[in-house]
């Protein structure tokens, strides 16, 4: 007979959702216990966004002494020691560790099990040898590198995100079928850092912004001699001796493409194997386990979070989602998930970060009854002082000046458009951000055009003109 343990909340998954549950039902009161089969953090700590912006951050200094002679400053030539680029990556993970660790999660309140954990009932699961009976549950599991059915891919070795950051030694050539934001991300650290790169992606890079802003993004992939091939189909992968052979097709001609190392970066699969839901009522398909807007499952004291739903895979939101979720098990308010002011990010050089409504999806909705207005970072002169002048900020309005979205390509893209995420949220109107004093000289300033811009046409209009001429008659 196992131990049996009676707890108010439990959380499956310790990464960036199930930790966030956890963290702030037992801070509230609620007895929780907190069930890890790897390592605390999950994935954005130990695989995904962590070791990803650590490695970028290198690559990126690598690049700026590479470009310094610009600034009149001369570096001689730049010698990459890639083992201590990794000792970077896992020293800012070991930094981080200990805020996402069993001792401290322990120090709060939680019981934390190290083990899987496998649901037996509807009410009931089992982990390293105990019972768990709670009167709520959260399947916080996540999700993996999803492996595209590509022939020969069984005969040769591939790497992952949960592999990459392992490698001690630059790739000669890493290849990389995949041109969403893990595969650029990861091409551009690689090329900063050294390595030759080359992407196969099957439709165009990162499908899911507008193709104006992705169009800077890719001139300066390609500007760096990554070799990018897109609408490119995967034939099969082979090994030719020590090389990883990759056969494409693409416009009806089959290239061949030989490299050290090959990165899937395809998509995510989510964790939903031997979980036990069936046996708890839980529905699930191939994209996640199905949820409501309360986030709960077929089982209405299952709830589910973060990327293993298959929604908008990211660590914000897996943290939003605990948010829905605390106030529907701890306080039962019906909190429902609001998903009109999603920020997402992705971290080349230039960033590209994109909130709300894009331009193709509020076309899409509006039809031509929107209204577009950008402004160019060559405009900025904190850009210029920093010779950053690539990219621009995009902004969609209705007519009548509510904002629906804004996208930003260019530096600092991420930091910036967190004016805009709070500004969707409120439902702001245009009005509000033109009429803000923005710190000069900062790329702040480039919001505060934008929205400018808007009321360009009718401010420096005939009409206002004849007002105005009519008022200083007036004396
Ligand atoms: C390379 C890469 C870069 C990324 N960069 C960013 C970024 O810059 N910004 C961003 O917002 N997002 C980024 N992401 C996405 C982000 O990492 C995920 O959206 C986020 O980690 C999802 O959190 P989660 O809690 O749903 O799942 P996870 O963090 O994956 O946590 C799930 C946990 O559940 C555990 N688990 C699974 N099954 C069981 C079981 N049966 N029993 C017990 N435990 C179990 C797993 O071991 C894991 O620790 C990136 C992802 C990758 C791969
Ligand atoms: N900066 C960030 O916030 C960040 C960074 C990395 C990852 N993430 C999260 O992780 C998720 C997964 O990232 P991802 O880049 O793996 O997935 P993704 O789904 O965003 O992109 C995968 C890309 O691979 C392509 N693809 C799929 N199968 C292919 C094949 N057989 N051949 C060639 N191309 C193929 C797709 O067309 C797509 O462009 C993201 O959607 C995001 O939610 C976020």
């Amino acid at each position: 007979m196992s131990d049996v343990i009676k707890t108010d909340i439990c959380v499956i998954g310790a990464g960036s959702g199930g930790l966030s549950v956890a963290a702030g039902a037992v801070q509230m009161g609620a007895d929780v216990v907190l069930i890890e089969k790897g390592k605390m953090g999950g994935d954005c700590l130990n695989t995904g966004c962590i070791p990803s912006k650590a490695l970028l951050a290198a690559g990126h200094a690598a690049h700026n002494a590479r470009t310094a002679s610009r600034f009149g400053i001369s570096t001689g030539p730049v010698d990459v020691d890639f083992a201590k680029a990794m000792d970077h990556v896992h020293s800012v993970i070991a930094g981080i560790a200990p805020h996402d660790s069993v001792a401290r999660f322990e120090d709060l309140g939680c019981t934390v099990i190290q083990g899987e954990a496998k649901f037996t009932s509807p009410r009931e699961l089992v982990a390293d040898g105990k019972t768990i009976q709670a009167k709520r549950f959260v399947i916080a599991t996540g999700s993996r590198a999803a492996i595209p059915p590509i022939d020969g891919l069984e005969n040769v070795s591939y790497l992952t995100n949960e592999t990459i950051f392992e490698n001690k030694t630059c790739p000669d050539h890493l290849i990389i079928i995949g041109g969403g934001p893990i595969g650029l991300e990861m091409a551009q650290a690689h090329r900063q850092l050294g390595a030759k790169v080359t992407i196969i992606e099957m439709m165009t890079i990162l499908p899911k912004d507008d193709h104006d802003m992705v169009d800077v993004v890719r001139t300066e992939i390609e500007a760096s001699g990554v070799s990018l091939y897109e609408n490119a189909k995967t034939q099969r992968v082979e090994l030719n001796g020590n090389q990883i052979r990759v056969v494409i097709e693409q416009n009806g001609a089959d290239i061949t493409i030989e490299g050290s190392h090959l990165l899937l970066a395809t998509g995510r699969a989510p964790n939903v194997e031997n979980l036990g839901l069936d046996d708890a009522g839980v529905a699930f398909d191939r994209r996640g386990i199905e949820v409501d807007a309360r986030l709960r499952t077929t089982n209405r004291k299952i709830f589910a979070i973060g990327d293993v739903t298959g929604g908008l895979q990211f660590t914000h939101m897996a943290g939003y989602d605990a948010g829905i979720v605390i106030r529907n098990a701890l306080f039962r308010l019906p909190a429902k998930v609001n998903h009109s002011a999603v920020p997402w990010v992705t971290y080349t050089s230039p960033e590209l970060a994109q909130v709300g409504l894009n331009e193709t999806a509020a076309r899409e909705k509006f039809g031509d009854n929107i209204r577009v207005v950008t402004w160019d970072y060559a405009e900025n002169d904190r850009a210029r002082a920093e010779d950053a002048t690539i990219g621009f900020i995009k902004v969609i309005t209705t007519p009548k000046g509510r904002i629906l979205g804004a996208g930003i390509v260019g530096r600092q893209a991420g930091e910036l458009i967190g004016i805009w995420t709070l500004a969707i949220s409120q439902k702001m109107k245009i009005g509000a951000m033109a009429g803000v004093i923005a710190p000069y000289p900062t790329l702040g300033e480039l919001s505060k055009r934008a929205a400018g811009a808007w009321y360009t046409p009718s401010l420096f209009s005939e009409k206002t003109r004849k007002i105005v001429r009519f008022l200083l008659k007036l004396g």
